[in-house]
């Protein structure tokens, strides 16, 4: 655990980059493999043969086992291609000091940067003093860095008077969601002060990911609730194939596609103007964990599922088209079809980038499946996101809404990137 050193930024940087430390890295444990020279690349903060350009404008990850870029302009994991699983954290800050804050996400900085490129957290997980316990879990220790991508976000309380002193700072768009009609929130796992979304391909190198944070976080952070997710929902690359969600049908069709930079400076990414300055390049992201009522679900015919959707289950293609990428024709579908009242023609205008996972709890006491859509959605504007599109949805009794149950719900600020070794999460909020 890094909690011996004070790290300043530079301390932060050092770290970050790698280049001066001795710890024992996922890449050295792997060898020289084509993931492993663009990790190499990463590592030292150069030219990375890989994943995205400039660092703000995606491009899919080629390669499922590579390093996915730390540093740039947008924080990874919204427009990147999306990994196939997901652990998602919020976290309560239980520290007063406004200091003890900063130098947490300046630790946090330098520890994801560390394990986005495969490497351990600080000295490693082993060789250190045997009387302390080591900086890493250990649990990542020979995994590739699995393309996972670590991005933070700010919740509303964080922005409460006599916290932090940052209530000046608290952007207009992040906002108290309204409770919805057929809403059944859990307090209990929403909400919460800092979030971070972590995704990877694989499993193990997420909960890794978090667990550490969540180490380093001890007595000035504490988890509130946490998400597992799989099965990705939605696709940020347009030639992937369309994965499907728990209800059997593609979901992700008609998302923002990651290369899409008009779509995703006109819906997603927060602008100079918009209103809050710090929040240039960053977005806001919307979570949802909604319940599915599988077993009535399951007994439901195929045409009434069809007719929920608005979309064939087999092809995935809109009502009266032949093909998944066909232009839907709204009036072709019921009234009341999910896809036709979330569509932007009936939301003027709204969009929104899906980036959400299938979960599955085991059972739930009942014998009934406890799964899922854990929802999560990237905008530049909730209020021309996601409100305007769940407000359709449930006053206009979308189709679909006798199937689900949305059961939490919570809002943040997801910075912009994190632009070099001296920069860290969060430092244009808190300067
Ligand atoms: C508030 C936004 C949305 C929520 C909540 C939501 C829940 C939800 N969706 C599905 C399954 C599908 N959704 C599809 C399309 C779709 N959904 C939203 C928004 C929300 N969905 C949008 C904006 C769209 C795209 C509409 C369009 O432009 O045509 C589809 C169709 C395939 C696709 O385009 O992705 C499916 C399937 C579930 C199961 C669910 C809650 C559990
Ligand atoms: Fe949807």
């Amino acid at each position: 655990m890094s909690d011996t050193t004070d790290t300043g930024a530079g301390t932060a940087a050092e770290t970050a980059g790698g280049a001066t430390s001795s710890a024992p890295s996922r890449r050295s444990l792997l060898g020289w493999g084509g993931a492993g020279l663009a990790l190499g690349a990463a590592a030292a903060g150069g030219a990375v043969a890989a994943v995205r350009g400039d660092g703000g404008d995606a491009v899919p990850a080629a390669d499922s086992g590579a390093a996915v870029p730390f540093y740039g302009v947008h924080q990874a994991g919204i427009a990147t291609a999306v990994q196939d699983r997901l652990h998602f954290a919020a976290f309560d800050v239980t520290t007063k000091d406004r200091g003890e804050l900063i130098r947490l996400l300046k630790e946090w900085t330098a520890a994801a940067a560390r394990m986005t490129a495969g490497q351990t957290v600080g000295e490693g997980a082993y060789g250190g003093l045997a009387e302390a316990p080591p900086d890493d879990t250990g649990e990542a220790l020979g995994l590739k860095p699995s393309r996972l991508t670590l991005t933070i976000g700010f919740g509303p309380s964080l922005f409460a008077k006599g916290r932090f002193g940052l209530e000046g700072k608290r952007p207009e768009a992040l906002l108290d969601i309204e409770k919805f009609p057929g809403d059944n929130l859990d307090p209990a796992r929403s909400d919460g002060d800092l979030c971070v979304q972590a995704c990877a391909d694989d499993p193990q190198v997420a909960v890794h990911a978090i667990r550490n944070l969540a180490r380093i976080g001890m007595g000035r952070t504490a988890i509130r609730w946490s998400q597992l997710g799989f099965g990705k929902t939605s696709s940020t690359t347009p030639d992937a194939q369309t994965p499907r969600n728990m209800m059997g049908f593609k979901d992700g069709t008609r998302n923002i596609s990651g290369t899409d930079t008009a779509a995703l400076d006109k819906h997603v990414w927060v602008g100079e103007k918009d209103g809050s300055p710090w929040m240039t390049g960053g977005s806001y992201l919307v979570a949802r964990r909604i319940r599915m009522h599988i077993e009535t679900w399951d007994r439901t015919g195929l045409q009434e599922q069809e007719d929920v959707f608005g979309r064939d289950k087999g092809e995935g293609a809109p009502v009266g088209k032949a093909k998944e990428r066909d232009e839907p024709f709204l009036k072709a579908m019921k009234p009341n079809a999910h896809v036709r009242l979330a569509h932007p023609d009936s939301n003027g205008g709204a969009t929104i980038l899906r980036r959400g996972y299938s979960f599955t709890d085991g059972t739930d006491g009942l014998g009934r499946l406890e799964a899922g859509l854990f929802f999560i959605a990237y905008q530049r504007d909730v209020r021309k996101g996601f409100l305007p599109v769940q407000r359709s949805l449930a006053r206009n009794k979308d189709a679909l809404n006798e199937y689900i149950q949305h059961v939490s719900s919570a809002i943040f600020a997801v910075p912009p990137g994190v632009r070099d070794k001296d920069d860290w999460w969060g430092r244009a909020l808190f300067s």
